[in-house]
């Protein structure tokens, strides 16, 4: 039985700016997306049932229906049903490594690594766009892992187009193992309390009046200028996320007193990331600020930006 064996980067965002509300419930958004070394491993093989068979090595990671990769193989499935009969179920297993609902897209990454195993699997020689397509039907970030690097994404966040890649930084990654944050959370609450900062047009799509923040941060990831880099990072979820989680607020803090390019919280969080201009400033940052703060839920993960997205490690 074919299998392959894949890495699945996290991401952080090197910008959020909500400049819109849709009518669908969701936001329109300018992301800069940026993948990270830190990953988990997804081993995937054919079976000789017809069946999606699921394992993963997390607690808090369901086995089940509502697993991003599991959905993501019933999405083949349910798309190419004849070539499902031809070839099988699926064997998947997930080794996690990327915190669980940290801000990190990790079940989007995991899903976007069954799509491009399944593709390999069946030889079904779909485009990384035509991949992305079918990932996009499946949630928001995950057309993204598929092709990771440093990515600029609009609308509910599926469009993208390549930025230059940036390499040389490094990453301090911070999480409170007691603290996660639910994503339609952290929107549905930005909606409610900065409402009368958006304008109605004719098709009653709510656009921000606020002035957008991503021009000066394209600028410096254009001429690859880190210490402009670090200045320029963003994101408007941290308005409705920090004030309510007092702890990831002071985290940030406490980043924001070392030497260090720059820091922000990633996504809708919990996880706040430091950008280092070199390992040792990032061992040192996380160091002092693991002084500081003496919590054991207190995780820390010293990693890359890379410019890679679903990578195949192996195949038998
Ligand atoms: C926070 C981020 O991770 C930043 O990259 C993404 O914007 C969210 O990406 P995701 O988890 O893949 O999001 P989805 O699974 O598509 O949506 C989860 C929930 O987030 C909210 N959501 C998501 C994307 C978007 N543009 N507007 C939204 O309001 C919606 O409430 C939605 O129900
Ligand atoms: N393969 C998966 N890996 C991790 N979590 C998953 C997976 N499938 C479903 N989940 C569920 O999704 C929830 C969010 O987990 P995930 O790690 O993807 O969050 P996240 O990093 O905040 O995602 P994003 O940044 O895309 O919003 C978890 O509570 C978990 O129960």
């Amino acid at each position: 039985m074919q299998s392959y064996s894949l890495l699945a980067p996290a991401k952080i965002n090197l910008l959020l700016e909500i400049i819109g509300d849709r009518p669908d419930g969701f936001h329109e958004l300018v992301m800069v997306l940026q993948s990270v070394e830190l990953a988990d491993r997804i081993d995937i093989q054919a079976s000789d049932t017809q069946e999606i068979y699921l394992k993963c090595d997390h607690p808090e990671v369901p086995e089940d229906e509502t697993n991003l990769a599991y959905r993501a193989a019933k999405l083949m499935f349910d798309t190419f049903p004849e070539v499902h009969a031809n070839y099988g179920g699926v064997t998947i297993k997930i080794k996690k490594n990327i915190p669980v609902a940290a801000g990190l897209a990790g079940g989007s990454g995991n899903a976007a690594a069954v799509l491009v195993g399944i593709n390999l699997i069946w030889k079904l020689g779909l485009t990384q766009p035509e991949l992305q397509d079918l990932a996009a039907k499946l949630g928001s970030d995950i057309p993204f892992c598929v092709s990771g690097g440093t990515a600029i994404a609009t609308g509910r966040g599926e469009k993208l187009a390549s930025l230059k890649n940036l390499t040389d930084m490094w990453v301090v990654l911070a999480k409170y193992d007691n603290i996660s944050v639910s994503t339609p959370w952290a929107y549905q609450t930005y909606r409610q309390e900065y409402n009368d900062s958006y304008i109605s047009d004719a098709e009653g799509v709510k656009s921000r009046t606020a002035k957008v923040h991503s021009s000066p941060l394209l600028k410096a990831i254009a001429h690859k200028d880190s210490a402009e880099i670090g200045k320029q990072i963003y994101n408007d979820l941290e308005k409705v996320v920090l004030p309510q989680y007092p702890q990831v607020a002071a985290l940030k803090a406490a980043f924001a007193a070392q030497d260090i390019l720059g820091t922000m919280m990633s996504g809708s969080g919990p996880t706040v990331f430091a950008l280092c201009e070199s390992e040792s400033k990032a061992i040192a940052s996380e160091q002092q600020v693991r002084s500081q703060i003496r919590d054991p839920h207190l995780k820390f993960w010293i990693t890359k930006l890379s410019s890679k997205g679903i990578q195949v490690l192996s195949s038998n």
